[in-house]
């Protein structure tokens, strides 16, 4: 049975960080409009504490991926589960995601969306984990870069549990 057995992030320092990002988000956009696209399901807590502070003009659509647990998982071949609502042509679009680990559902992500032709796209993601990357991304906005350990939590699940946690913990 999984169990957190340790506190990574704390709720108040998740909330300041959220906070932060927002604020470097607002200024570098600079009254732009921007489209979140948040990556399901472990970035719905994130996006939606994110949005609640950028203070722009603001639209959200969601995308599903497979990647972890799938047989996919290393060769960077990407399932799209659900795709995007809206058309991005000539958008602002910045990615939200929970936690970046080998980097492989980015990397096919932001290929996949570039050539949708955007105005501009960008990467903002709460958990880094650097250690773990299997290849070349450029991250724009990163919360907490976070050790090799296996974390849930504040939207991120182990075996669907936890996502209601409002900390990150590490698993045991
Ligand atoms: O950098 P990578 O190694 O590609 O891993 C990161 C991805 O894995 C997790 O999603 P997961 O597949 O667990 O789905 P979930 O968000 O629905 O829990 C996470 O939310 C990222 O989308
Ligand atoms: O540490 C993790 N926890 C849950 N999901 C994940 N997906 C990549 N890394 C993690």
């Amino acid at each position: 049975m999984h169990k957190i057995t340790e506190i990574l992030i704390k709720e108040e320092d998740i909330k300041k960080k959220v906070y932060e990002l927002a604020k470097i988000i607002e200024k570098d956009y600079n009254g732009e409009e921007i489209l979140l696209v948040g990556v399901l399901k472990g970035a719905c807590v994130f996006i939606s504490d994110l949005m609640r502070n950028i203070n722009l003009d603001v639209a959200l659509d969601f995308m599903a991926v497979s990647s972890y647990g799938m047989s996919t998982k290393s060769s960077g071949v990407v399932k799209i589960l659900k795709d995007l609502d809206s058309e991005i042509e000539n958008k602002n679009v910045l990615i939200v995601e929970d936690i970046i680990d080998t980097g492989l559902t980015l990397k096919y992500l932001c290929e996949n969306l570039k050539s949708r032709k955007p105005k501009s796209l960008k990467i903002c993601t709460l958990l880094d984990k650097p250690e773990r990357r299997k290849c070349d991304i450029k991250v724009d906005y990163v919360g907490f870069s976070i050790p090799d350990k296996f974390i849930a939590g504040y939207g991120i699940d182990c075996a669907e549990k936890f996502r209601n946690l409002p900390y990150i913990g590490i698993v045991g």
